[in-house]
C-alpha cells in the first residue's frame, strides 16, 4: 500500500517471486471510468473506489487464495484497508512510505502511465497512514527494492513481532 509511485508494483512483483505467492495488480481492477478519470487528472472518490475494493476483496478471500497472495493496492484510507481485512483476517499491509517530492518525481518520470502527476498531491491528502494498526510493516520506500523484499519476506516468515498471522496453514496475504 501507499501513494502512487511509492513502488507497489516493483516491490510486489519481486515479493511474489521470492515468496512463491500469486500476484495481483490492483490497478487492473479499476473500472474503465476510474482509469479515464485518473488519466484526466480527476481524483477518485470513495464511491469510485467501492466496487474496486469489492473486487480486490474477492481476490483475498480464503477460498480464492489457498496459497499466499501479494496484492498491490494504494489502500490510502483506513476504511479501505478494513474492507480488505474483512475478506482476509490474516491480511498484512506493507506501507511503502515516501514523501511528496520523491513520489512526484517518480510519477513524472514515468511517461505513458495512465496516472496523472497532477493527482499526486491528492494521494497525500487522502492518505491516512496506517499508524497503530495491527499487521502493518512500514518501510522507507527509498531503500533499494531488493532490501525491501528481504525485509518483507522476513516479516512474512515471522521475523518481526507485527507479522501477519495466518488463520490456517498455507494461507496468508499481503498488500
Ligand atoms: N525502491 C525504489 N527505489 C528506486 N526507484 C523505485 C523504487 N521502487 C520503485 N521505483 C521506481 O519508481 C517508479 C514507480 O514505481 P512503481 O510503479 O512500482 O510504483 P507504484 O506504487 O506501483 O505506482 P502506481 O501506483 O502509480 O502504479 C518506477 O519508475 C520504479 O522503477
Ligand atoms: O486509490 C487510488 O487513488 C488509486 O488506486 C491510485 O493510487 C492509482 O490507481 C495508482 O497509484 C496508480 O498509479
Amino acid at each position: 500500500m501507499g501513494v502512487s509511485g511509492c513502488g507497489k508494483s516493483s516491490v510486489a512483483q519481486a515479493c511474489a517471486q521470492a515468496l512463491g505467492w500469486a500476484l495481483h495488480e490492483g490497478d487492473a481492477y479499476h473500472a474503465p471510468e476510474s482509469i479515464a478519470k485518473m488519466r484526466a487528472g480527476i481524483a477518485l472518490t470513495d464511491a469510485d473506489r467501492t466496487g474496486w475494493l469489492d473486487r480486490l476483496a474477492a481476490l483475498l478471500a480464503p477460498q480464492a487464495a489457498p496459497q499466499g497472495v501479494v496484492l498491490t493496492c494504494s489502500a490510502l484510507r483506513r476504511k479501505y484497508r478494513d474492507r480488505l481485512r474483512q475478506a482476509q483476517p490474516a491480511l498484512g499491509f506493507v506501507f511503502l512510505q515516501l514523501d511528496f517530492e520523491a513520489a512526484l518525481a517518480r510519477v513524472q518520470a514515468r511517461p505513458g502511465h495512465f496516472f496523472s502527476p497532477a493527482l499526486v498531491a491528492d494521494q497525500f491528502a487522502t492518505l491516512e497512514p496506517p499508524v497503530g494498526e495491527p499487521g502493518v510493516l512500514t518501510l522507507d520506500a527509498t531503500r533499494p527494492v531488493s532490501e525491501l523484499v528481504d525485509a518483507i519476506v522476513q516479516w512474512v516468515h515471522g521475523g518481526a513481532s507485527t507479522a501477519p498471522q495466518p488463520t490456517e496453514p498455507a494461507s496468508g496475504g499481503a498488500a
